[in-house]
């Protein structure tokens, strides 16, 4: 067995054996930042990179042992590296994860390269090099970064407009046009992903009890989901201040949030106008709208802030304004962090140790998943927030040289201790693909509102013993865990949790190659799924003209598709026409839907000018 101190130290004659440790990996120089793995295989039962990380498991399983034993080298290794920022009270623990100095060694040429990666970022470099954009998330939380003087002042004036326009509404100076309680109680944000995820987390994690307003989402186009949140407003759509949030201004979901919403305005006799805000890009077709319609109040989005790190932008502060949070405060957290992850010692640098962390634990492949576990109920949203950040981020095909990576690291989690009694099972005991994240608050409640449940034992006691009993257990059973703390769940807090994710993720993917401010992939889901609506109305044209004829000319699903010159597309032409039969449209299926060689299909009214073609 390998010893101790020959795993956790430099010690020349102490050093693990060359198929044990991360000395399997070529030499890394700045040139040379192609993987062993660029291209992963799939399908071999044990490939050398696997094989590597089963050695590399077993290594880790004998050193856990070895130092569980031997609780004063564990506690040493805590110790060395322990980060705490005093000032935000935020502490990171990685004595839970194995690399060796060995491996931080190695890993240095690479940091200090994505290090300077981050300098030139932040100086306005071309970061996002496919979409030629500038990356500005850091300038929103300390404007004198920005590197133009008019996107300094751009940025402190919508800053303050966002504050004087939340008062506004706060204070009732604003009204609703036709409520009845004088004032706005309500706010209904319409976006997704990037544009609703910030807001989400934060209305989670820093909404008061009782807000000046609050807040419900329409994040999706699931039209039950939509009618849903418009229900639950009932008669305070009077009071509903409705924020439409979209970088682009042009993505489909929230346009079609919109549409029903102002549907709904219509129907219940309200002017959507005076009550709309708008979130977007200048000149977006959501702006245009906006502006055309006179809408209360725009607000701008910036070609240079991505949807997935636009949390500090107008999109996170103005509903996080407008339920009370103190944003400034976030912005604060935010700049500290930003501050304390510009140092180029990883030592010393959070996000960079986070990222070599992830490196490690996941072979810099993402071959091992990262399961995020707060163990506070109000940050229950973060692993969904992190999802986004990380994966669409990191997620990628290509290296920046164009080579075939595949890269990416997978996260999930909700919270504990909940998760304790649903997925802690296969954690501990199943199949090693992961390693955790432990999000622990030290503040259970508020100062003065604790009590014992039992003698020198409190409820928030409980949920400790539980995090450090998940903690030491996974890591007795060989499992890795990096453990984040900070003091109370503050705005200052937060901001300063989401900067420390969002330098960890911009470093990871300098030290992997990749561009993380893009993200092609979504773009096919969504060009896809043009094509099947452009398809449905095809179909529908086709449809209709058989319909027009006298006699009605029902149609099977081969003869629809060869009308509409695509017999390859018989499968989705049977989904669009089984998926509005089910939705009583104006579509008429005789046969049995489940058995499409049965079925013929004609439109229940023939339209003569076709409104489909
Ligand atoms: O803010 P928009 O432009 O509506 O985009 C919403 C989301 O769609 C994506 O472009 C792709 O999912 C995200 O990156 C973004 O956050």
């Amino acid at each position: 067995m390998a010893s101790l101190s020959g795993l956790y130290s430099s010690s020349p004659s102490l050093k693990p054996s060359k198929n044990l440790s991360f000395k399997a990996l070529p030499a890394l120089s700045r040139d040379s930042f192609s993987f062993p793995h660029t291209s992963r295989p799939t399908n071999l039962p044990l490939t050398l990179s696997s094989a590597r990380s089963v050695a590399r498991d077993i290594s880790h399983a004998d050193s856990k042992k070895e130092l569980l034993k031997d609780p004063d080298a564990l506690w040493k290794r805590y110790l060395d590296w322990f980060y705490q920022q005093k000032e935000l009270g935020l502490y990171l623990d990685i004595s839970r994860v194995g690399f060796t100095d060995e491996f931080v060694a190695e890993m240095e040429p690479r940091f200090q390269a994505a290090f300077k990666a981050m300098e030139d970022l932040e100086k306005g470099s071309i970061a996002n090099p496919d979409e030629g954009r500038m990356v500005g998330h850091y300038w929103l939380r300390n404007s004198k970064l920005a590197p133009k003087p008019t996107l300094k002042t751009l940025i402190e004036n919508t800053l303050d407009s966002i504050c004087a326009f939340s008062d506004d509404i706060i204070s009732g100076k604003i009204k609703p046009p036709s409520s009845p309680e004088g004032r706005f109680t309500q706010i209904l944000s319409v976006g997704i992903g990037g544009s609703a995820l910030g807001p989400q987390f934060v209305a989670e994690a820093l909404a008061p009890d009782n807000p000046p307003l609050k807040i419900r989402f329409i994040d999706n186009t699931d039209p039950a989901g939509i009618d849903h949140q418009i229900a639950q407003l009932g008669p305070e759509l009077a009071s509903t201040l409705v924020i439409v949030i979209s970088k682009s201004g042009g993505t489909p979901e929230t346009r079609n949030g919109l549409l029903e919403v102002q549907k709904a305005f219509r129907e219940a006799g309200l002017n959507f106008a005076k009550q709309g805000v708008a979130i977007t890009q200048e000149n977006s077709l959501l702006d245009n709208t906006a502006r055309i319609e006179g809408w209360l109040a725009r607000f701008p989005m910036y070609d240079w802030v991505g949807g997935r790190t636009s949390i500090m932008s107008a999109v996170g502060l103005l509903p996080a304004a407008l339920q009370g949070i103190n944003v400034r405060e976030m912005l604060t957290g935010a700049a500290l962090m930003d501050e304390a992850t510009r140092t180029t010692s990883i030592k010393n640098n959070p996000a960079a140790l986070l990222a070599m962390c992830w490196y490690w634990a996941s072979n810099g492949v993402g071959s091992k998943d990262m399961v995020v576990l707060p163990y506070k109920d109000s940050l229950l949203l973060f692993s969904r927030y992190l999802q986004q950040l990380v994966m669409e981020s990191l997620g990628k095909e290509f290296d920046l040289d164009g080579n075939t990576v595949n890269q990416g690291l997978t996260v999930y989690g909700n919270k504990g201790s909940t998760d304790q009694h649903a997925y802690i099972q296969q954690l501990r005991d199943g199949v090693h693909n992961f390693f955790a994240t432990f999000i622990e608050v030290l503040r259970d409640r508020p100062p003065g509102h604790d009590w014992e449940l039992e003698p020198g034992v409190t409820c928030g006691d409980y949920l400790f013993g539980m995090l450090q009993g998940t903690r030491s257990a996974l890591y007795a059973n060989g499992r890795e865990s990096i453990s984040v703390t900070i003091e109370e769940v503050t705005p200052r807090s937060v901001g300063a949790l989401i900067a420390l994710y969002e330098r960890a993720v911009g470093l990871y993917a300098s030290i992997v190659n990749i561009n993380a401010y893009h993200q092609p992939g979504v773009e096919a889901g969504k060009k896809a799924a043009a094509e099947v609506l452009a398809l449905q109305k095809r179909v529908l044209s086709v449809l209709n003209e058989a319909t027009c004829k006298d006699p009605v000319e029902p149609l099977t699903l081969e003869e629809i598709a060869d009308r509409c010159h695509a017999p390859e597309e018989i499968e989705m032409i049977y989904k669009i026409i089984a998926h509005m039969s089910a939705n009583d449209r104006v579509l008429i299926a005789e046969g049995n839907c489940g058995s499409p060689r049965s079925i013929k299909v004609y439109l229940g009214e023939c339209n003569v000018d076709d409104l489909y073609a």
